[in-house]
């Protein structure tokens, strides 16, 4: 840690493609005190990560593609190192997040990654969202990401990949906090964010219960 400079908050929101994650990573980037660094998977993706190896952090649950599958948690680890290195010198982080663990094996992946932030202020919420509302959504479309998201048709009204993005992304569904985005707008689910973040902290924490898992499938 920077000697004298407390951590900076960090805020992880995890949840289904089109949950709503981004909005609300912007309704905090926009209302809450202090600078708040945007590090999730959207940005990851569409300026870190090369072209071949994309989707990366975002490949779906199914085990699709063996041979990016192994980097994904290489690709992670990255990530949040890098919201730790921001958070000691005394940044805010918020970062969106789909985290799953049904790759062709199972790689452990957001214990891992709980484990890296130990001893950092990490508010872990689940952002969950009813497949009616992620269809609706999807079918909608959004400008600038035409054909970028899987749609219904009248054989298939959710595509098996949605349901098992539903199914998979929150698994153990471990938060400190649940929102869901059906129900309330960005800035309803950032002020109830916000609020938890001036209550005191619950020990343990998601991510310290998270860590704890990292141990036991990782013997030293
Ligand atoms: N709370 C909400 N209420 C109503 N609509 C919302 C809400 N949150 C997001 N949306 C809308 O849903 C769509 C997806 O939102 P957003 O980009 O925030 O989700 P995301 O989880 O970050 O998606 P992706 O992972 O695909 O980038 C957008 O059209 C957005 O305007």
């Amino acid at each position: 840690m920077k000697s004298g400079c407390n951590p900076g908050r960090i805020v992880i929101l995890n949840g289904a493609p089109r949950s709503g994650k981004s909005s609300i990573a912007e309704a905090i980037q926009e209302t809450f005190d202090g600078p708040w660094m945007n590090l999730g998977v959207d940005a990851y993706m569409e300026r870190v990560m090369p072209r071949r190896c994309l989707p990366g952090i975002g490949l779906r649950p199914g085990g699709e593609l063996p041979e990016i599958e192994a980097l994904v948690p290489l690709f992670y680890a990255a990530l949040y190192e890098s919201v730790a290195a921001h958070s000691r010198l005394g940044l805010n982080v918020v970062a969106d997040v789909g985290h799953h663990d049904a790759y062709g094996e199972p790689r452990h992946i957001l214990p891992d990654c709980a484990r890296r932030l130990l001893g950092l202020p990490v508010l872990f919420v689940g952002v969950r969202c009813p497949v009616e509302t992620i269809m609706e959504r999807r079918n909608r479309g959004q400008p600038g990401r035409e054909g970028g998201y899987l749609t219904g048709s009248e054989a298939e009204p959710v595509p098996r990949q949605v349901l098992a993005w539903q199914r998979e992304v929150h698994r153990p569904g471990i938060y400190d906090l649940a929102v869901d985005t059906s129900m309330m707008t960005p800035d309803e689910c950032a002020a109830l964010i916000r609020k938890r973040l001036e209550a005191e902290p619950m020990a343990p924490t998601a991510f310290q219960r998270l860590a704890r898992m990292a141990s036991i499938s990782q013997p030293d």
